[in-house]
């Protein structure tokens, strides 16, 4: 199992920053070469691979939807009751969501993807010059990656696009010129957004609507926001974009494009999350699955990737800050719901990659009060 994806790997990579070998094996180096088989390194173990891959443009039947869509309009209507209900039900049930009419401008959305496509598009001189610095945690690299585990399909930068580590290693490219100021607008409507799921989220527990943003604390959050492509693959069955994993953020915020890929776990059955135009897919991360003592779950999601067409993905990842205190929340504890987990610093957290990266164990259960 490959570590979460949230903070987890720049903040966290348990291997060195990745050398300048590393950077020449970016997968859309190995697509311009115009190789038509994969490197070895790239190769799935059979029990890994997907048996069904999408095609790449899918129509969205909404009426065939798993996965909830929430029209966020409904909250401000007579309807907000049951609006907060379904996304309880969500977050309960699958930990996924989908979400319309979130208040982020679609312009601005399309403006960030139009930016993921010009950074591509750059020389790999022009990219390296973002590329990951030994100790820091940000930057353009291969990512999730030890010498032994088998290696995800994507190419990735990753920056602090919000809060204090933003002001501290913000790690923006030089190139596309306008990012940084694309990136402030988005990130600010992004953490925006969050602060508003945190009030909703609040009310789905039955509490207060501070409450969530009062224990992460709002104040001193941050938001990772992620690049992601994956170009076309010739040997798409045999690869994984990104290997299982679970998110180590308090929620993300994922925008997709509309080539499908992402898939959930349900049951051991993998799940599609398609794509629907101007919508954020919105996950339960770690934090929250702890905070929620269990009741809302962190759940696993994987990404395909298919022969013909790129795809590009942007997850926002929303963090409370290092020192941030995570824990079950005290109003949903009671003797006949006593806390699954205990207390740590988000610090500890991040530090449990470092200690046991990949133990095919998850992260948030050495967190147990009682290990199973
Ligand atoms: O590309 C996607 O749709 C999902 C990406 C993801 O799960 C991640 O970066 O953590
Ligand atoms: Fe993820």
């Amino acid at each position: 199992m490959a570590p979460s994806a949230g903070f987890t790997a720049s903040e966290v990579s348990p291997e060195p920053a990745p050398d300048s070998k590393a950077l020449l094996e970016m997968v859309q180096l190995l697509v311009t070469k115009g190789i038509t088989e994969i490197p070895q390194k790239f190769i799935q173990p059979e029990r890994s691979r997907a048996t069904v891959l999408h095609p790449p443009v899918e129509t969205c039947d909404l009426a065939q939807l798993h996965i909830p869509v929430i029209d966020m309009t409904g909250l401000d209507g007579e309807n907000k009751d049951q609006v907060i209900a379904d996304i309880a039900k969500a977050c309960e049930e699958w930990g996924f969501f989908q979400v319309l009419n979130h208040g982020v401008p679609p312009s601005l959305m399309r403006d960030m993807r139009q930016l993921s496509e010009e950074f591509f598009a750059l020389s790999p001189e022009e990219k390296e010059v973002n590329k990951i610095k030994p100790g820091t945690s940000v930057g353009y690299g291969r990512l999730f990656e030890t010498s032994t585990t088998v290696a995800n399909w994507v190419d990735r930068i990753t920056i602090w696009s919000y809060g204090e580590q933003k002001r501290t290693e913000p790690c923006m490219p030089p190139k596309p010129e306008r990012f940084s100021l694309v990136v402030a607008e988005y990130s600010h409507a992004v953490v925006k957004l969050c602060i508003r799921l945190m009030e909703i989220l609040s009310m789905t527990l039955g509490l207060e609507p501070y409450t969530l943003g009062e224990h992460i604390n709002s104040k001193t959050v941050g938001l990772r926001t992620s690049f992601n492509y994956y170009p076309p693959c010739p040997q798409p069955e045999l690869v994984l974009g990104i290997m299982p994993h679970a998110d180590t953020s308090f929620i993300t915020v994922l925008q997709q494009d509309k080539t499908p890929g992402l898939e959930i776990e349900e049951d051991g059955q993998w799940i599609l999350v398609p794509p629907i135009p101007d919508a954020f897919v919105v996950n339960i991360g770690d934090l929250l699955q702890i905070v929620s003592n269990g009741r809302y779950k962190s759940v696993m999601h994987r990404v395909l990737v298919n022969n013909t067409v790129g795809r590009f993905s942007i997850p926002n990842f929303f963090m409370p800050s290092k020192e941030t205190i995570i824990q079950p929340l005290k109003e949903l504890l009671s003797e006949s719901n006593p806390p699954l987990y205990r207390s740590f610093k988000f610090a500890e957290y991040i530090a449990g990659f470092y200690i046991k990266p990949l133990t095919g164990r998850r992260l948030i259960d050495s967190f147990l009060l009682d290990p199973r």
